[in-house]
């Protein structure tokens, strides 16, 4: 689904590639993890996959399609949905405006359906109540769990997230871990985590680490 094609990235103060050459696939039905030491390349890379910024070296294709030819504010638009570890929702509004919002933003197939996005934040345990006070009253976890709520209700069939357990406690990191298996297996999306918690990327189908400006596969 997703592919590199000898994909190399830089920055223009450093004096080194901090990747290059890299051919990578990820299909769709199945969860990635890439490891990595602090300052290895994983958010960067991840922000060229979710059409954040661009290759200097290399293409990036969803479907045989490059971003380029696709257009990066319509590929992050439609294709891509992003978890962040700080969650980034919009903190003046209810995890069901949330919801709603992006829905509508994305011009999903269930947008300006309440009831469904009731249900969707209802299967992660966020109760009627709770969909309807401001985020900004919920734990780290509820909040954790109204993102990915908010990915699993657009389309987009590439899910990026970067750290998305690093503020989150042993039982909501299994249960937010759990929820991207169920993204990947039953939505049948591409997900693809950044972690540096070997725990969470070992849940994941695949696991990559990015050393030495490579991504080598673990078993
Ligand atoms: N905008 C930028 N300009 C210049 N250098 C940058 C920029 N963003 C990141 N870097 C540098 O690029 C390298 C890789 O950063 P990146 O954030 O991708 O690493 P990381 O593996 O995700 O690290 P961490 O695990 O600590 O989040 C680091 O040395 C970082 O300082």
């Amino acid at each position: 689904m997703l592919k590199t094609e000898g994909l190399g990235y830089w920055y223009q103060d450093k004096d080194q590639p901090l990747f290059q050459g890299i051919d990578l696939e990820f299909d769709a039905g199945q969860s990635y993890a890439i490891l990595g030491h602090s300052g290895s390349g994983k958010t960067t890379f991840l922000s060229l996959i979710a059409g954040l910024d661009q290759p200097k070296e290399g293409d990036i294709k969803l479907n045989e399609r490059s971003l380029k030819q696709i257009g990066l504010t319509n590929f992050r638009r439609h294709d891509v949905s992003i978890v962040f570890q700080a969650y980034n929702l919009f903190t003046y509004m209810s995890p069901l405006n949330n919801l709603l919002t992006a829905m509508a933003i994305t011009d999903a197939a269930h947008a300006g359906d309440k009831a469904y996005a009731r249900q969707v934040l209802s299967d992660l345990g966020i109760s009627t109540d709770l969909a309807e006070r401001n985020v900004q009253h919920l734990s780290g976890g509820q909040q954790q769990r109204v993102a990915i709520a908010r990915t699993m209700c657009c389309d987009a069939k590439l899910v990026v997230a970067d750290e998305p357990t690093g503020n989150l406690d042993e039982d909501n990191t299994k249960e937010v871990i759990q929820q991207f298996q169920k993204i990947a297996h039953e939505q049948g999306k591409c997900v693809i985590i950044v972690t540096h918690e070997p725990d969470v990327a070992s849940q994941c189908d695949h696991q990559f680490r990015l050393e030495n400006k490579q991504f080598v596969e673990l078993a």
